[in-house]
């Protein structure tokens, strides 16, 4: 954080009135004062790095350059990342220094293009090969001597992995299998780093041998000479275009003419493929899942720090911005003092600590069964499967639009690309869709629920997130606590799970094969998936938060509560009508409830600066003209402004070529 002499007295002031030790807060959110401060050690010797930072703004060079710029920073940030890693740091102690510190965002507006080998590439050796596999490749990808890349998206085929046509057809005389795309359709379109970085990649393709389907099975295939970088022979590379975000990530498409790669190319943990082509499957197709709940898992904690990046640069900007008249005669006031402004972003405040414990629980959660599955038993895979699935899901979609609700909170210039807001809303909504799409994610978590309800009605036992569901029936007396409004949302979990499973026995009655009363009933199905979502994060929230702040100080214990109070109580406002319809909420219940959401505000309003003061983003990270720790939001405007291109000459070219000539009438 740069701490400047100069900082704007609204801010000042909004500093002085916080509630709580700061410092404190950033420790709880780092997991302790030592790993605050391996985080900022690690920021201090990368961000000193020579050259990483940009002098002229990313978003005033052209698409071409953006990438190549973005190549030079990659490799600077990756040798200054790992000459800075202190040699005696655990992996673990590495991960929680670089986990909430969004380093590279200092560096790309975007995201290196280097960022599928670490967050898919390695993630998928580790979870895909072989012992000797993983000992040759991790040895390679870790020290980066080769770049990876992940291909599943096809331009036909995303979601649908099944309908994936790229083909590896084993040839047992050369033990080579040969990948081919046979179609247009076919062509792998989508990968990061795919275009002109990797010179590795991950392939999921259709495997044929003896003549048989053998499903879809992941390839390591080398793309490009390790030399020249030139594409090898029978392999078609290049860039798919301009998109709303990720446009320094280099995302391609991938073709192949009859290219051969050998035997022990394909990954071979899960299933393997023998010298003559006898194909063995995997034991348990459910060990594949392992990668992707790990990335799911990852995701929600992307979320919570993306959301964390809006929320301080809005609600510093709310400080500092002053607009309009409260009362006549008081002059304007600070825009954050409307209670209007105080809802719009105290709730994403709210949602990214809730969604960071989340992560945390998720993760212990993704390692336990994986230690499960090492020693064979996969009993609790399905239920952390549907879990993340949902969750995932729903962080997205919450922090998409908790985003853009921060974005506009900031009036015009929330719309300036040197606000950085417009491009944090272009990184998290691409986590929507990719890595599992929020609607079959969310039919996914639906299937296991039916199920659940299924084993619930046969008197079985169910998975500790879903054994609320065993309580079929039950309508308890509401109340207004966290308790009972934990207890209202799962009654609305069940009533719309009920009436899911109500309309496909309906359309089965009709006549209707059981895919297409499935489908018709898909609209109720996700809804009964997010509100199962809602029941999980809610609980999930206030019992990590319960069991981790028990050594915390009183004030800071007091408005870590306010933060989820605030949480559950805006929730229950924006389900109001579902929370009528299935549980006993009554008119004056939802009136207090507004009251009580109203003072709450009231409550945060002195604590909102201090508060994501705490999230601890220095100014590089922010990377935002309205968010810096200064408050100099007009300077920053105005300096930014004056980088522009057009501002290098009074008159730019265009006027004596067109619009002289256009308004002489010569044209
Ligand atoms: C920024 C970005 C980066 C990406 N990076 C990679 C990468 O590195 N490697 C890679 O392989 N891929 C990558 N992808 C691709 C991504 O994984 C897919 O786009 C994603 O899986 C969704 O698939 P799709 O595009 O085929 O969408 P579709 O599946 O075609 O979805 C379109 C619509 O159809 C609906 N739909 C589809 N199936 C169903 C169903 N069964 N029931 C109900 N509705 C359905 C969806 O809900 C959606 O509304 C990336 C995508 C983006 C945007």
């Amino acid at each position: 954080m740069s701490k400047t002499d100069v900082i704007n007295q609204d801010l000042a002031k909004e500093r002085s009135k916080c509630e709580f030790n700061i410092e404190e807060l950033t420790n709880y959110l780092d997991g302790s004062a030592q790993a605050t401060e391996n985080r900022r050690k690690l920021e201090n010797k990368v961000l000193s790095t020579e050259g990483l930072l940009d002098k002229i703004p990313e978003d005033f060079l052209s698409h071409k350059e953006k990438y190549e710029n973005a190549v030079r920073k990659a490799v600077l940030f990756y040798r200054a990342l790992n000459n800075a890693q202190d040699p005696n740091m655990s992996d673990q102690e590495k991960a929680n220094a670089t986990y909430r510190s969004l380093l590279p965002s200092a560096v790309f507006k975007d995201q290196s293009p280097f960022t599928l080998h670490v967050a898919m590439f390695i993630p998928t050796i580790l979870g895909q090969a072989n012992e000797e596999q993983k000992k040759y490749w991790l040895a390679r990808a870790s020290k980066m001597d080769l770049i990876g890349t992940y291909a599943q998206t096809e331009l036909g085929h995303g979601t649908f992995i099944r309908g994936l046509e790229t083909t590896a057809t084993y040839d047992p005389k050369t033990e080579e299998f040969v990948l081919h795309s046979p179609t247009l359709s076919s062509y792998k379109w989508w990968p990061g780093s795919l275009a002109h970085t990797a010179n590795y990649c991950v392939v999921m393709a259709h495997l044929y041998s003896q003549g048989k389907s053998c499903g879809i099975q992941p390839f390591i295939v080398q793309l490009r000479d390790e030399e020249t970088h030139m594409p090898l022979p029978g392999i078609k590379l290049g860039e798919i275009g301009a998109k709303l975000g990720f446009n320094t990530v280099n995302n391609g498409f991938l073709g192949f003419e009859n290219h051969r790669i050998a035997r022990d190319r394909m990954l071979m943990k899960n299933a393997q493929i023998s010298k003559d082509g006898t194909f063995t499957k995997s034991v348990n197709s459910k060990l594949t899942y392992g990668t992707m709940v790990y990335v799911r898992v990852a995701i929600v904690n992307g979320m919570a720090n993306q959301l964390a990046r809006a929320a301080t640069i809005a609600v510093r900007y709310s400080a500092v911005r002053r607009q309009s008249e409260l009362k006549p005669g008081a002059g304007e006031p600070q825009i954050m003092d409307y209670v209007t402004q105080q809802h719009k972003l105290y709730i994403a405040i709210a949602s990214s600590h809730a969604f960071s414990l989340i992560a945390k629980w998720l993760t212990r959660k993704y390692y336990s069964v994986t230690a499960d599955l090492e020693k064979g038993n996969t009993g609790e895979l399905p239920e952390l499967h549907a879990t993340a699935c949902c969750l995932k899901a729903v962080s997205t979609l919450d922090t998409t639009g908790l985003i853009e609700r921060c974005r506009l909170s900031c009036g015009g210039h929330g719309y300036m690309l040197s606000s950085n807001l417009p491009q944090i809303y272009g990184l998290a909504t691409a986590a929507f869709t990719y890595e599992g799409e929020f609607t079959v994610l969310m039919l996914q978590t639906a299937r296991s629920l039916v199920k659940a309800w299924e084993q619930a009605s046969a008197g079985k036992p169910l998975s500790p997130t879903m054994s609320y569901l065993t309580q079929k029936g039950q309508s308890s007396k509401w109340s207004n606590s966290i308790d009972g409004i934990i207890d209202g949302f799962q009654r609305v979990a069940q009533g719309k799970l009920e009436s899911a499973i109500a309309s496909i026995k309906k359309y089965s009655k009709q006549g209707l094969a059981p895919e297409d009363a499935w489908n018709m009933s898909s609209v109720r199905l996700v809804a009964a998936s997010e509100a199962h979502a809602r029941v999980v994060i809610l609980s999930t929230y206030k019992s990590e938060l319960e069991r981790t702040t028990t050594s915390l100080s009183e004030p800071l214990r007091r408005v870590l509560g306010y933060l989820l109070h605030l949480y559950a109580f805006y929730w229950t406002l924006e389900k109001v009508g579902d929370l009528l319809l299935y549980t006993s909420i009554s008119e004056g219940d939802i009136q207090q409830l507004e009251d009580v959401y109203e003072d709450l505000l009231g409550k945060v309003r002195p604590n909102a600066v201090g508060l994501v003061d705490a999230f601890d983003f220095r100014d590089q990270i922010l990377n935002s003209t309205l968010g810096a720790y200064d408050g100099r939001v007009y300077e920053r405007l105005m300096e930014e402004a004056l980088k522009s291109p057009l501002n290098a000459e009074p008159v730019n070219q265009s006027f004596h070529k067109y619009l002289k000539p256009f308004m002489q009438g010569k044209l």
